[in-house]
Formats: C-alpha cells, structure tokens, sequence
C-alpha cells in the first residue's frame, strides 16, 4: 500500500466516528423493545436492529471490507473485498436505554475471516454515548481519545495510557451465580480503602471508566453460564486489544482474551480487563 492508497481501516473508523450523531439521535423514538431475539437469545431493543442495519450498510460498502458481522444477526454479511474483516456491537448496553442511561457501540477491525482471533485486530474501539459523545480508538499499539460533534472528530488525549493507581471496579452477574474463587477476589478488591465501585450496566461506559481512572471490569464465568455473557467477537477481542494497548491486561480467567481461539462467531467468554497488578491477582485467584 502507498501514502496515496485508501486505508480500509481508516475509512471504518472514520465512518463509525461520522455515524456516531446520527445514532445516537436516532434513539430518540426507539426506546422499546421489538419483538424479536438477537443469536445470543435476548430480545432486541428496536435501535438494535436499527442500528445494525445502519452500520451494515455503511461498512459493507467500504472498500476493502471483506465482512461485516454483528451481535445482532446471525449471519456474516459477505462484503465482496478481502482486506479488512468488521466486527461490530451496534449498541453495548441497549437495556439502558429504558432508564436513559450510559450506552456504546463497539467495533472490532480483523486481518482474517470472522470468527477470528483476538490475535487478528488490527485495530478496535468504542463510542461512548455519554453526557458528550467520545469515541477511543486502539491501532498500531497506541490508544486515541476523541470528542464527537455532528460529523467532526477532535482529538483530546494520544498514547493513552491506564493511570499507575487502580481507583474502580465493576462486576457484572449475579452475585449468588459467581463461582466461590471469583466472589473471594471481589472482597479483596473492595476492601481496598484505594478503590470503589462503578456499575452501570453498560459495558462500554463500565470499561471507559477503568481507562480513565484505571481498575478493573469484569463479567466473569457464572455458574449457570460458564462462559460468560459477553461476546468475544463483538466485544471481548476489541475491548481487550484497547486495554491491552493502553498499557493494561485482559484475561478469561487464564490467558489473555487475545489468545481465546473462536469456536462460533457468537461465542461468548468470561471478560477481565484492567491493570496488569489487578489481572495477574485475579488469574492467580482463580487458579
Ligand atoms: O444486566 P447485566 O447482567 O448486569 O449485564 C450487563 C452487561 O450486558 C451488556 O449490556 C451486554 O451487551 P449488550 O447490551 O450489547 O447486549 C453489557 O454492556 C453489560 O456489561
Ligand atoms: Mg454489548
Ligand atoms: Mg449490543
């Protein structure tokens, strides 16, 4: 590829980032649910579906895309080309929208075929539906921050790194459905007088709170789900690269989520990300 040649990569970023206002204006009316369940088995919210069809049709039409693949169809869309391969969650935390709460879209841009491993992101991120719109963006091992306006994008922060100090922590599941291990290592990390709880039922807005004051996020293996809940396609593998590029550490409970080889493309598996000190006492607690 020369200077001069269209980067696929670039141009799913960029379409993401533009289509972020849309999306979230496009909420507004399509707070219910509809009546239809997603390949996971949960019933879709209405901007599910929406949504997803928006980014499919923008990101199957770039060159380039070989795939685009989401949480919220069964099947990969084949894009024609054999460059780069989307994976994407439409919405992350589309229950909030009920309450008005913190919701996301996550992307995952794979060199290989979908299902892929982690090892196969050449770059991911996330937009964050918050107060402001923010987009963080993980290529080539460095992490971007950016604020969102209409269709502009502006840089806030480069090199993004984890702050040293661990401040937060979030676990999703039930509590009575964590294995006795896990529950043992949520006492340790909440007895530390440093940290304190953040839980909103969004991923992406609990992940973006360990970037910006660094912790740890979990959704661990259940007992009546024993991998997990979330999607190692759509949203373990891209979360995973963007912690593990802004200098912290994922893991499923043993290896790092980058390693996990995909048996199906809605595989789910157990999430762990955070700083490197709270995910090496973390797999050591489960071993
Ligand atoms: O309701 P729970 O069990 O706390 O689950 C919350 C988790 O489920 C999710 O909402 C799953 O993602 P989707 O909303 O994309 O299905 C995560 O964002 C969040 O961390
Ligand atoms: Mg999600
Ligand atoms: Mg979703």
């Amino acid at each position: 590829m020369t200077a001069s040649d269209p980067d696929p990569v670039d141009d799913v970023v960029a379409t993401i980032a533009r289509s972020a206002a849309e999306i979230r204006q496009g909420l507004v009316g399509r707070r219910g649910k509809a009546d239809e369940e997603n390949p996971s088995g949960e019933t879709q919210a209405e901007a599910d579906i929406w949504a997803d069809e928006l980014l499919a049709d923008r990101l199957s039409s770039i060159d380039g895309v070989g795939q685009y693949a989401s949480e919220e169809r069964s099947e990969i869309i084949d894009a024609g080309d054999d460059q780069v391969y989307v994976a994407v969650d439409p919405l992350d935390g589309s229950s909030n929208l009920k309450s008005n709460n913190t919701m996301g879209t996550v992307f995952g841009i794979y060199d290989e075929p979908l299902p892929a491993p982690g090892s196969a992101l050449v770059a991911s991120g996330w937009i964050l539906y918050g107060p402001i719109t923010t987009m963080a963006c993980a290529r080539d091992g460095s992490v971007t921050k950016y604020e969102l306006t209409g269709g502009g994008r502006t840089v806030v922060e480069e090199d993004v790194t984890l702050p040293d100090d661990p401040l937060v922590y979030g676990f999703g599941g039930r509590v009575p459905h964590w294995h006795d291990d896990f529950r043992a290592y949520v006492r340790e990390i909440e007895s530390d007088p440093g940290h304190k709880l953040r839980y909103g039922g969004a991923m992406i807005g609990d992940v973006n709170q360990v970037l910006t004051y660094g912790g740890i996020f979990a959704y661990p293996a259940l007992e009546d789900s024993p991998r997990g809940k979330l999607r190692l396609q759509f949203e373990g593998n891209p979360i995973a690269y963007l912690i593990e590029a802004a200098g912290g550490r994922s893991s499923d409970g043993t290896q790092s989520i980058l390693e996990v080889e995909p048996t199906d493309l809605h595989d789910r598996v157990p999430l762990h990300v955070g700083n490197t000190e709270l995910i090496d006492r973390l797999e050591a607690a489960l071993e």
